[in-house]
């Protein structure tokens, strides 16, 4: 506690001197105060032989004089202690933004949100109150109780042991209780961060939640979890009171027994009544900063907690920084052939029996070609696109862009030269123009980026924002979530095209585009592509069609590249895995239409294999190429698919082969 305490010493070193002119108020206003007993014991003492009105009315006017000054010194702490406090919290806030901006894909990975929004919220708040406030009046609560007592002794040395006999189980106390309130503060700011993490995905997900109708199970889950928080408080508010119960029982006590003593003195004419009256409205004094810093010390341990777990993130390494010194390059002049040289990767928290989830992958892209990326589903397709631009680091292999190791470039060249088009299309709460043009050069004229604008917008047959309540300025619902899921995913690939890059990524960017958009997007696509290089992950024929040739993926392995009809004729995994995957897409987006993620509406499953087309066939659609064979390998990943019944298998059956092809009915289809 002590060392997280001296890294927040160093954390608002611009603001000590305000903070130590607040401290010097406190002081001043303890001191004040401690000083109006003594004027008490003045009056008191002269009450019986030389008061006048006058004696009374001089005590009265410097009791209320100090009492003044008190209050003034009071509000003048707060005005040296608030603002720069306030000026802190929002540096450390900003910091942390800062901090989680920067980090890469695999700390979000990691790090659930509601932690990092109740690290960001709730504990940076903690810290604030604590610099504000605590560790002011800790000072000046301590220095309250040493001078107290020191005047205690003044006034009766025996009464003064009296009271600070008191005081050593009330150390003994207040050390057990900072142990075990530390451990239950900990346990609490965690479990605020997991239910935050549990609302944040809540809401996400309703529509699933709602489809599906585990609102009550969810509920269910949150309200276990909220008990939990719950008990903690409990516990933590046991500890407190049993705290607090020392801490007004012992000086109480410590009163009592000095009361007792200090009466009989008194009428033993060992002490004058001025000195028990003084002794008492001192010690009344003290007793106020003694169970304040009961209080003092509850949110020290708030307060250092918080900054344990705010130091936790700010302390994590980022392994994904720019080189020092970078190669330069000139973004503009990139032609975009993009090699990939024996990459390998796995997750940093893979087991150990997994396997690399890209495992020697060789892939060379021409400048300006179009490659699309194809494999089973979980072979590693999205992971090799993200290493691409640095979303995560190769751990084996290299990545380089005209010959150059992307892990030598600035990563602001990097992702100048590189953009990427998710499947899971994020938008922020603002305009479709600042979403669109979020990776668009910012040196463009107006014009320029009004026309940039909407070519991408058209390009992505996005023409729907132009009719939005305010156009292109029209703010979309948080997380776009009063788009479509096909809207979202149209204006997540205009944004990829108006970032005008060397090298497109794209993720499947037309999985939510019903047939006759996809059309229109791929025709647009393609004419908009040629010249820029472009790896595409592909999930369905129509995607494939966009390609210049196509990657086979296997088991974190490119196994096999060539033009979408080579490889037709070629490769019995790739007519496999095309078959396999067209089965997938319609089956997924289904799913989603049920459950309201897409844009499209809900199909019937189809009854029978959907036809695979080659790229020519799709230009001029009379011509036909052979159905794909069953797979090759003996053993295909089944994980994800539709368990088929025998009534889906019934048209093939009644036909008995399609295209050359037996189907198997006693297998999934
Ligand atoms: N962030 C992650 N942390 C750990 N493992 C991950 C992570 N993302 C993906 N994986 C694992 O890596 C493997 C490859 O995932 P990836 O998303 O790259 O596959 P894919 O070929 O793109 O699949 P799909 O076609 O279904 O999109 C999967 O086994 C997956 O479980």
């Amino acid at each position: 506690m002590i060392s997280t305490m001296g890294r927040l010493w160093a954390t608002v070193r611009p603001i000590r001197v305000r903070l130590f002119l607040g401290l010097l108020s406190a002081l001043a206003a303890s001191i004040v105060a401690l000083l109006i007993p003594q004027v008490l014991e003045g009056m008191v003492n002269r009450l019986d032989a030389e008061a006048t009105s006058a004696t009374v009315l001089t005590a009265g006017a410097v009791v209320l004089g100090l009492g003044l000054v008190e209050a003034s010194l009071i509000w003048l702490r707060r005005i040296f202690a608030v603002s720069p406090a306030t000026m802190t919290e929002k540096d450390m806030r900003v910091g942390f933004y800062a901090k989680v901006q920067h980090m890469p894909v695999a700390f979000h990975d990691h790090w659930g949100s509601g932690q990092l929004l109740s690290r960001s919220m709730t504990d940076i708040n903690l810290i604030r109150r604590w610099v504000a406030f605590g560790m002011i009046m800790v000072v000046a609560s301590a220095v309250t109780i040493v001078v107290g007592v020191l005047l205690l002794f003044r006034s009766s040395a025996l009464l003064a042991a009296i009271f600070l006999a008191a005081a050593a189980p009330v150390t003994l106390i207040s050390y057990r209780f900072s142990r075990r309130y530390h451990a239950l503060s900990r346990l609490s700011q965690d479990q605020n961060g997991d239910l935050a993490t549990t609302i944040e995905q809540s809401v996400q997900g309703i529509r699933v939640l709602k489809a599906f109708g585990r609102g009550p199970t969810a509920l269910e889950q949150f309200s276990g979890q909220a008990d939990d928080l719950r008990r903690t408080e409990v516990r933590k508010a046991d500890a407190m009171a049993r705290f607090d119960m020392a801490m007004f029982m012992l000086p109480e006590l410590a009163l009592g027994v000095a009361l007792f003593v200090g009466l009989h003195e008194t009428a033993a004419g060992e002490m004058n009544v001025g000195r028990l009256a003084s002794y008492f409205a001192t010690a009344t004094l003290v007793i106020g900063p003694t169970r304040m810093l009961g209080q003092l010390l509850g949110m020290a341990v708030n307060a250092s907690t918080a900054l344990e777990r705010h130091y936790e993130v700010m302390d994590e390494d980022n392994p994904i920084t720019s080189p020092e010194p970078a190669t330069p390059l000139d973004p503009a002049r990139i032609r975009g052939e993009v090699r990939l040289q024996g990459v390998r990767f796995r997750y940093p928290d893979a087991p150990d029996r997994v396997r690399d989830v890209v495992a020697g992958a060789d892939l060379q892209i021409r400048p300006g070609e179009t490659m699309a990326l194809v494999g089973v589903t979980g072979c590693g397709k999205s992971t090799l696109l993200q290493l691409v631009p640095r979303l995560y680091d190769v751990t084996g292999g290299r990545i380089t862009i005209d010959g150059i190791d992307v892990r030598d470039m600035s990563l602001d060249d990097l992702r100048t030269i590189t953009a990427v088009a998710f499947e899971d299309a994020t938008l922020f709460s603002d305009s479709v123009r600042s979403n669109v043009l979020l990776g668009a050069d910012r040196n463009l004229a107006p014009a320029d980026r009004e026309e940039l604008l909407r070519l991408a917008l058209d390009t992505a047959d996005a023409g729907f924002a132009y009719a939005l309540p305010r156009g292109v300025d029209t703010r979309i619902g948080e997380e776009g979530m009063s788009l479509s899921g096909g809207q979202r995913q149209r204006l997540a690939l205009a944004r990829a095209i108006a970032a005008r890059p060397a090298v497109l990524l794209l993720d499947d960017p037309l999985s939510a585009l019903d047939t006759r958009t996809e059309e229109v997007v791929t025709e647009r696509l393609r004419r908009v592509l040629a010249g820029t290089t472009t790896l595409i992950v592909a999930h369905r024929t129509s995607t494939v069609s966009l390609a210049d040739r196509v990657a086979l993926m296997d088991e974190g392995r490119i196994v096999a590249v060539g033009t979408h009809d080579e490889l037709l004729a070629t490769s019995a995994r790739y007519r496999y895995v095309l078959t396999d995957q067209e089965q997938e897409a319609l089956h997924n987006r289904d799913i989603a239409a049920v459950a309201g993620e897409r844009g499209t509406p809900a199909r019937s499953w189809p009854r029978h294999r959907p036809r695979i087309l080659g790229r020519q066939e799709r230009i001029r659609p009379t011509t036909t190429t052979p159905t794909a064979p069953p797979p090759a390998k003996a053993d295909p990943p089944t994980a994800r698919r539709r368990p088929t019944t025998s009534s889906e298998c019934c048209p093939l059956k009644r036909t008995g082969s399609r295209g050359g092809v037996r189907c198997d009915c006693s297998a999934p289809c």
